[in-house]
């Protein structure tokens, strides 16, 4: 960055933060201008990044920058200051369905080709899977991860705790992991000692070797191989569905099919076609001519067979509910729509799906509507584990108490495509059996292999050294600065974790941990550490690799706050920069809908507002700039007193929502400045300000909840009409008029 002038870049996304971006961000911009602080947006929804990838399909006027690269390109500037709101890791049901939507707007891209058959439509399927899934945050994440819960946010929910299913040591509910044939049990790792390039080969039965992939790997970086049986997943899914069927424990299944966006849908595929056996045994070939792909859920199948006869249609329906007659009851999403768990991929994502059912007594919803026992299926047993152990914990002791309970902040390894992130280029579903190995191009020496068959899936994994090194920084630091205990989450039995243990050795000798408390554990034992402290009020760091950090930091802070929305969420990162996530969860789509449909918007920008104050925050000292030091910390006092005087937004329309709370906090904020003696000319300048807010709140607030109850407007989900979404999302005349003063 050439220019000097202090700038934030804030991210518009998807959904519910969106929304809450259309009412927020002209607060923000109220407060940051007179300051001399530029905040520009930067657009990486979906609907922006479909736009950008198909140039050629739209008119001049239609086309859009490629935000997401430029955004990309920025996160290696030391100057780097970013507000990252979460954003849709689209399965492709979400995909279509934001094709579909701009497409009716009158953007020609071309439609998602299910099954291409020419090369220019394997190119378009090409470049809408640089869309999928989780493509977002590996880009912009360019630093490791922390997470944790500000004091403030911790003594809101110790005053104002948000409901706990009680637990009941008979309950029956339970993870179901798989034994064997996973990609626990398969990992191989070793350590590069020196750079090299590797090569990533199927060798056929028939000997014939398919180079699928060469890798560039640099000096002490450490690589992962592994596979899931693909019988031995199916065996599993079938023994689950079997014993809940015995036993009368509802099924449900739990994966991550959007950041692991190609390993996860498979898996979730084949749950499709183990529940729905009878049903994919008598229709298969026509189910193959339609282009029906299991892997994108039931719902593929309602949308393809739309094509056939009524009475064809019919008969396929009837068979879909001849199926449930021999299986168990499967958890909802919705069972008043008739919503399974099977239907879409994206609507069941384990990191908050597993948190909510533990939060509530262990249960999920039947069919009938009603809370049910469940075993919760996560084929993959590395991290399924850890649910089982809180399971355990809480029939014996009981539900978490948030009142008293301590809190777990997090350190992730995430940098530079860590772990899991880095596997969706190198993640294959086998189509023969053979031996998939990954060699030294240097000498052709087989550095690991693993013996396959038809249909498995095999993965490699990446961790840089700097990453690694950047973290074991990272850790050291938040254990310093917190005075907290912190725990390595590295499993002895696990061929990586066993790796990163002897450098995370070796990089703890690096720092002064003179005092502080470092353990490196196995998950079960760090879990179990951690849960005993937890219940005694007592804090405890999680150090972990990439999918720990990202289920730990949904699955503590949902039991201690109610929602991961509330988190601090920092990517230092590698450059220098700063990214400033807002919360730990996702975007939050059942929000929509009740905006859509009742004018109430209850998504609690509070993350937004935590990641707004670090961001002023890092400004004010790595820029030198004393004015976003006074709004930060003006705006940390107006966020504790917005929590103190309980003005997040309600669950229930007709009362204070999100646009309500956005109100509180530029009141407060306002009042803040304007006490303040730091600088005196932004004190008078917002005194007039809070004066006005101050006098006007009933108004203000009467203005923001006589609008609900009735439908609203916003033209569009995924690419929605800015000015309707203005029109719903500012209501208020007169808090638009008190910030319009502020101009000029
Ligand atoms: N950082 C990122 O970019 C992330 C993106 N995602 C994406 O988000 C989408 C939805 O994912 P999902 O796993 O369902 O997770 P969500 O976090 O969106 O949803 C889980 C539940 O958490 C609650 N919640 C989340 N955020 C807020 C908030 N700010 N205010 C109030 N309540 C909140 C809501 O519960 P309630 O019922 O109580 O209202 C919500 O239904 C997916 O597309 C996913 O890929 C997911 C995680 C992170
Ligand atoms: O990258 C994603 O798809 C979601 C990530 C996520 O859930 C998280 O970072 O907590
Ligand atoms: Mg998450």
């Amino acid at each position: 960055m050439t220019d000097k002038s202090p700038k934030i870049i804030y991210t518009l996304t998807d959904e519910a933060p969106a929304l809450a971006t259309a009412s927020l961000l002209p607060i923000i911009r109220t407060f940051t201008a007179p300051a001399g602080i530029s905040v520009e947006t930067s657009d990486i929804s979906v609907a922006a990044r479909i736009l950008a990838t198909f140039p050629e399909y739209l008119s001049e006027d239609q086309r859009v920058v490629d935000t997401l690269a430029e955004l990309g390109e920025m996160t290696h500037d030391p100057h780097a200051n970013i507000i990252k709101l979460p954003n849709v890791s689209a399965s492709i049901p979400q995909l279509k369905a934001a094709i579909a939507e701009l497409q009716s707007q009158g953007y020609k891209i071309p439609s998602y080709p299910d099954e291409p058959a020419t090369d220019a439509e394997r190119d378009i399927q090409g470049r809408y899977a640089k869309i999928l899934g989780s493509a977002v945050n590996p880009v912009l994440r360019q630093g490791n991860s922390d997470r944790r819960a500000p004091a403030a946010v911790k003594a809101y929910a110790r005053k104002f705790p948000h409901s706990m299913g009680k637990w009941s040591a008979a309950s029956r509910s339970h993870a179901a992991y798989m034994k064997g044939g996973d990609f626990y049990s398969s990992e191989q790792s070793i350590t590069l000692p020196e750079e090299t390039d590797v090569r990533i080969e199927f060798v056929g039965q028939d000997g014939k070797v398919e180079v699928k992939k060469e890798l560039h790997l640099e000096k002490g970086e450490v690589l992962d191989s592994m596979f899931m049986s693909a019988k031995a997943l199916r065996k599993f899914f079938e023994d689950t569905l079997e014993d809940c069927r015995e036993t009368g424990v509802m099924w449900s299944l739990h994966v991550k099919a959007t950041m692991m966006k190609v390993s996860h849908p498979i898996v979730f595929g084949h749950a499709v076609t183990v529940f729905y056996k009878d049903l994919f045994e008598k229709h298969g070939k026509l189910f193959e001519e339609l282009g029906v792909n299991p892997n994108n859920g039931l719902s593929s199948v309602y949308d393809k067979i739309k094509a056939l006869p009524d009475s064809q249609q019919e008969e396929i329906l009837k068979d879909i509910h001849a199926c449930y007659a021999n299986r168990p009851e499967m958890a909802m999403v919705d069972s008043v729509k008739g919503i399974t768990n099977l239907h879409i991929p994206s609507d069941v994502i384990v990191d908050a799906s597993m948190p909510a059912m533990i939060r509530n007594s262990g249960q999920m919803w039947g069919p009938d509507g009603k809370a049910k026992d469940t075993k919760a299926v996560m084929p993959e047993s590395t991290y399924a584990r850890i649910y089982q152990e809180m399971i355990n914990f809480c029939k014996t002791n009981g539900a978490f108490d948030p009142t008293t309970m301590g809190t777990v902040p997090n350190v992730g390894l995430m940098a530079m495509k860590a772990e899991e992130y880095g596997s969706h280029d190198k993640t294959y579903e086998l189509k023969a059996d053979g031996i998939m190995r990954v060699v030294d191009a240097k000498d052709g020496s087989v550095l690991m292999q693993h013996k396959v068959e038809k249909g498995d899936i095999w993965r490699a994994c990446q961790t840089k050294d700097a990453a690694i090194r950047d973290w074991v920084k990272l850790a050291v630091t938040r254990s310093r600065q917190s005075n907290t205990p912190a725990i390595f989450w590295l499993d002895k039995e696990r061929a990586h974790d066993a790796q990163l243990r002897l450098k995370v050795e070796a990089y703890l000798k690096e720092h002064d941990t003179t005092g502080l408390d470092i353990r490196i554990n196995s998950y079960i034992p760090a879990i179990r550490r951690t849960m005993e402290r937890l219940i005694r009020g007592k804090d405890t760091i999680s150090v972990t690799g990439n999918v720990l950090r990202d289920y730990l930091t949904d699955l503590f802070p949902i039991m201690e706050l109610g929602t991961s929305a509330k988190m601090l969420s920092i990517v230092p990162m590698l450059a220098g920069g700063g990214m400033y996530e807002t919360g730990a969860g996702g975007s939050a789509p059942k929000h929509v809908q009740q905006l859509v449909e009742e004018n109430h918007l209850r998504w609690d920008s509070l993350g937004e507002f935590l990641a707004l104050a670090v961001s002023l925050e890092e400004l004010g000292i790595k820029e030198n700039n004393p004015r976003a030091k006074v709004l930060a910390k003006a705006l940390d006092k107006a966020t504790e007193k917005l929590l103190e005087n309980n003005k997040s937004p309600s669950r229930r329309t007709g009362e204070l929502d999100n646009r309500g709370s956005h109100f509180y906090l530029a009141m407060y904020w306002a009042q803040e400045v304007a006490a303040q003696d730091d600088d005196a000319e932004l004190k008078a300048k917002f005194a007039p300000l809070a004066q006005t807010l101050t006098e006007n709140e009933a108004k203000i607030v009467e203005e923001l909840n006589a609008v609900q109850g009735k439908p609203a407007d916003i033209g569009g989900y995924y690419h929605a009409d800015p000015e309707k979404t203005k029109a719903v999302m500012r209501p208020s005349a007169t808090l638009n008029a008190a910030l319009a003063s502020m101009k000029g």
